[in-house]
């Protein structure tokens, strides 16, 4: 049990709309009490007392006594706004003799007084990048703000004179030292702007005196400026990435421009503030008063329109500055982004009045509170993981005598748990291995659903690492019709009774795309219910696809047991011409290898000098078809084009933790082949087999029904130059023919969104595409999008198996810049020409930089849990104390075993339309039933065979 520890909250309503946000933070602290004293024993108490206007009203003071010992004893205090048009506003706050009583905003300045709360902070960025719309200047003038004003808050014209002769210049100094320790904890270390008026105030000529004597002679690190402050606060409107770092100055002035500032990220609802006093450097008891930077704003109070977002984020600062909790300060800003997000990037776009939307106060801050729960959740499950699994730091050294290893069986043996000598895995061995990742889709969760509710309905190991996407089954046209609308509702429920912290709608993205774009890292152990899982070994992760069953363990217990499998190496080498992205080079190795041979039952492992023409998007096409090259997992070698990927997602969480691995040079490979990729050149896989590979020139005219651009193996990188090679098309005087279906599903909504503002989509548009939500769409043909019986399609998704594409469809695979090109004319095309019209240095504008020269990497070892003979329950928990008491599973299982032959197209058993069934007996019905369609009959006459219900 942690220790217990009580923090004490104050809580200062006051004026008009001060009562309605601070309501909202107060839900936010109650939510982390509740959640997470049972994991850290941090339980907030909160008091409540007058402040303002109301205190005025109630005592006859601004600041009445209670107020003030209440918060000298309390660790911090939450304040909503003072003052208003209902009391008076004489100018001379101590004049009580004109009988009209000190003005509520007096009650303010006591306090702040009265607790030393010497610098005010009031950070400047967008809480969300969705409200980069929302600002009144350009986005190119915006983006990127991220600034913090540390304002003096004691002292100025607010509290008397101060001469420039003023020795002491001891406000200024305190103040400009907080303003330095922000700036070191920034990498690289921020600038300090200094803001003052010396060309004509003394006190400004003190300031800037004071502010270079401390910074000089205490922080000789720290960067900094002096700018006047009539230049900052034109800055601040023309050019405010100008000041970004820490911009320090005096009371008024800080005033003043917070204001100011706050127009940037569109609405003074939005900005927090923490005033303190003391340094937040954990050291320290630090006190503060955490407030929006707002007033009382009378004019909508009590409307329910007010934004609480601001006092919600100062929440955050107090979880951070006072409070010491900086990983529940994260989740409230993580949860805050994520309530603000546009829909389209998987956020709820619940915004206030003041921001055009339509959601009252009190709905914001529930819908806060929500998506809270889940990341405190997220918070619990990595404490308990962090008791029962020790903090492994980087073993950099390969201990003495251990077998050469591949990267697959480092990361394999850095997973496991119980290993009794370190890293010492070899194909073969069967281990138990903790799990990074579980993912599913709504199609395979209905299948895992069965055995998590035998199990029953236990809760799971990580509800921040469960990957739930709804995307094979459901397109915005069908998703209202009862099979989508019951997988949907399966999934949702389940995200909901979970609190599933990363969960989208249908159709937001294909399960591996974003799962791959923004979660997955190098050195993690992923299993998921979908044969393309392999997909994420694009990052240097170990990703497999097991059967749904097998994936509610580790879903579950947080592990599961592994045969660790020989690896095969593919070495590429040379660099691949102009336009040869991923596809075409994973069509080239299946040509040259065939699936289910070298691959069969191993992992595939990605090396060689070739790599560093493959972006991480080219290496997801190739991982994605590792299952149809026959391998486990498909597992490139990461390296700095790796961690320049990973270097740019938005959530931290999902970038620290990179684990690189090198082979061993005496590793143990089962084959090496060497694929030189400047001999790739455009391909297709003839139906039915992704392996029958010619050359496009060997086809090219043969007549087309339909073209598919989409599915989860066609990246970004594909989607851009398929686009370009339809500007080309087009530029050329190339138009779309009369017949055939075009049709082209992005991977995911921040795909189309990048599409759109590239300018690219119009192309797809204009050459006749149909561009569909996110979805696996003709790829596995259980959505809306099927191909007809006898037509021929070219299309970039991953398998051509019979019946794949729809019943009796014939699919042939290729690049998306094939199938552009073959689009105009819906006959197979060489894209050749216009692959070389395309301007690269476009081409590369478009990607964006997928290398970084700044980026470096480490290479470490596998350093894996051993066993520890004095504690033998090395697994984290043990699956029955996960599980409710009334579960029972029996000891042994007893079933009979079919063996088929090798290579039985497991789409040929259960056609994918029929997938999941409603019940076994339902699926058995449906068995061979378009290879063999007088199976089921023939089982049922008593024919002697029998049938499993595998897919993968
Ligand atoms: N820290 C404080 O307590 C504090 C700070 C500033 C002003 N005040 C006091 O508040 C009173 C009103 O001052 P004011 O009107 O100049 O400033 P204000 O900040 O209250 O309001 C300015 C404008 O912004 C809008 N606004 C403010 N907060 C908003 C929110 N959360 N969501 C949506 N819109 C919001 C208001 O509706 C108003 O149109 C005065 O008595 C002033 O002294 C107090
Ligand atoms: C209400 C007033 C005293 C206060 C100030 O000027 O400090 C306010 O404007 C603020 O920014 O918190």
């Amino acid at each position: 049990m942690p220790s217990p520890r009580k923090i004490k909250v104050l809580v200062l309503p006051g004026d008009n709309c001060g009562p309605e946000v601070v309501n909202e933070g107060v839900k936010v602290l109650k939510a982390i009490s509740n959640i997470r004293k049972k994991c850290n024993g941090v339980e907030i108490e909160l008091q409540e007392e007058k402040i303002g206007g109301c205190a005025i009203d109630a005592t006859g003071k601004p600041l009445p006594e209670v107020t003030l010992s209440a918060a000298k004893e309390a660790d911090a205090i939450l304040l909503g706004a003072v003052g208003g048009p209902q009391w008076p506003k004489q100018i001379d706050s101590n004049d009580a003799s004109k009988g009209l009583g000190p003005r509520p905003e007096q009650g303010l300045l006591d306090i702040r007084k009265s607790l030393d709360l010497f610098a005010n902070l009031r950070p400047c960025s967008f809480a969300s990048d969705s409200l980069i719309a929302y600002s009144p200047l350009k986005e190119s003038v915006v983006k990127g703000t991220d600034f913090t004003i540390v304002r003096e808050l004691v002292g100025g014209i607010y509290f008397g004179e101060r001469h420039e002769q003023d020795e002491s210049g001891k406000e200024v100094k305190r103040v400009t030292r907080l303003a330095a320790h922000l700036a070191l904890e920034k990498n690289p270390i921020a600038t300090i702007h200094s803001l003052d008026k010396a060309n004509v105030l003394a006190t400004s000529r003190l300031w800037r005196r004071v502010v270079t004597e401390t910074l000089e002679k205490e922080f000789p690190k720290v960067p900094f400026k002096h700018h006047y402050i009539d230049a900052a606060a034109m800055f601040l409107v023309k050019s405010p990435t100008i000041l970004n770092g820490i911009v320090l100055t005096e009371n008024l002035f800080g005033d003043i421009l917070s204001d100011e500032a706050s127009i940037i990220p569109g609405s003074l609802g939005l900005l927090p503030s923490a005033s303190l006093n003391g340094l937040p450097d954990g050291k320290n008891k630090c006190i503060g008063i955490y407030e929006p930077i707002h007033g009382s704003a009378p004019d909508i109070a009590g409307k329910g329109i007010v934004n609480p977002i601001a006092t919600i984020l100062s929440v955050a600062l107090m979880l951070k500055y006072s409070l010491n909790l900086p990983r529940e300060a994260k989740a409230v800003e993580d949860a805050v982004r994520k309530v603000l997000d546009d829909e389209e990037f998987g956020g709820f776009s619940y915004r206030t009045k003041d921001l055009s939307g339509d959601k009252t106060t009190v709905e914001v801050g529930d819908k806060v509170c929500e998506v809270l729960e889940g990341y405190l959740e997220g918070l619990n499950s990595e404490d308990r993981i962090s008791l029962s699994i020790p903090n492994r730091g980087l073993l950099l050294q390969k201990p003495p005598g251990r077998r050469g290893m591949t990267i697959c069986e480092k990361t394999i043996a850095h997973a496991a748990i119980g290993l009794s000598q370190p890293g010492h895995v070899k194909p073969g061995d069967m281990i138990c291995v903790s799990v990074d990742w579980t993912l599913a889709s709504e199609l395979t969760w209905k299948g895992m659903e069965k055995t998590f509710n035998i199990m029953g309905r236990p809760n799971i190991y990580r509800n921040d690492r469960f990957w739930l996407a709804i995307d094979h089954t459901v397109d915005p046209r069908i998703n209202h019709l009862p099979k989508p609308a019951g997988l949907i509702k399966a999934s949702e429920n389940f995200a909901k009774e979970a609190k599933i912290v990363d969960f989208y709608k249908p159709n937001h993205t294909i399960l591996h795309t974003e799962f791959y774009r923004e979660r997955a890292q190098p050195g993690q152990m992923i299993i998921g219910a979908d044969s393309h899982s392999c997909s994420a070994g694009a990052v240097s992760a170990f990703a497999v696809g097991l059967g749904a069953a097998d994936v509610v363990m580790p879903l579950v217990t947080g592990e599961t047991w592994f045969k660790v499998p020989e690896t095969v190496e593919i070495r590429f080498i040379n660099k691949p011409p102009f336009g040869i992205g991923g596809k075409d080079a994973i069509l080239y190795v299946l040509g040259e290898l065939k699936r289910n041979t070298v691959a069969f039952e191993r992992a595939v492992e990605y090396t060689g000098p070739g790599l560093r023409y493959l972006s991480c998007d080219a290496r997801f096409a190739i991982s994605n078809m590792a299952t149809e090259f026959g391998g486990i997992a498909g597992v490139f070698e990461g390296d700095e084009i790796t961690a320049a990927f990973i270097a740019k997602r938005k959530n931290p969480a999902h970038k620290n933790s990179a684990l690189y691995f090198r082979a061993d040079p005496d590793a143990h490979y089962a084959e090496t082949h060497v694929i030189d990729l400047s001999k790739v050149d455009s391909l297709v896989a003839l139906y039915p087999s992704p392996d029958d590979v010619v050359p496009v020139t060997k086809v090219a005219g043969k007549k087309l029904d339909g073209v598919f651009i989409g599915a989860c193996t066609t990246a970004e990188e594909d989607l851009i130059l398929a686009g370009l090679v339809l500007e080309q098309g087009l530029k050329k005087g190339l138009r779309p023919s009369l017949n055939g279906i075009r049709k082209c599903t992005p991977g995911s909504l921040p795909i189309i969104a990048k599409l759109r503002k590239l300018g690219l989509l119009k192309f797809y548009e204009q050459a006749g595409f149909e561009i569909g939500a996110p979805g696996c769409s003709y790829c596995i043909a259980v959505a809306a999008d099927h191909a007809g019986e006898g037509e021929v399609w070219l299309s970039s998704q991953n398998r051509n198996f019979r019946n794949r594409m729809g019943k009796g469809a014939i699919g042939n695979l290729a690049s998306a810049a094939t199938v552009a090109a073959s689009s105009f004319e819906m006959e197979i095309r060489d894209p050749r020409d216009l692959l070389d019209a395309i301007d690269e240095k476009k081409f590369n504008e478009c990607l964006g930089q997928w290398f970084d020269p700044k980026i470096s990497i480490t290479i470490s070892e596998p350093n894996p849990i051993l066993y520890d003979p004095s504690n033998p329950s090395l697994s984290s928990e043990s699956i029955s104390d996960l599980l409710p008491p009334s579960t029972s599973f029996s000891s042994s299982i007893k079933g009979k075993v079919q063996r088929f032959e090798d290579n039985v197209d497991t789409d040929a058993i259960i056609p994918a339309q029929f997938m999941p069934g409603t019940s076994d007996e339902d699926l058995g019905s449906h068995a061979f039933q378009y290879v063999k369609p007088d199976f089921v009959q023939k089982i049922k006459d008593g024919y002697n065979i029998e049938s499993g219900k595998l897919r993968y």
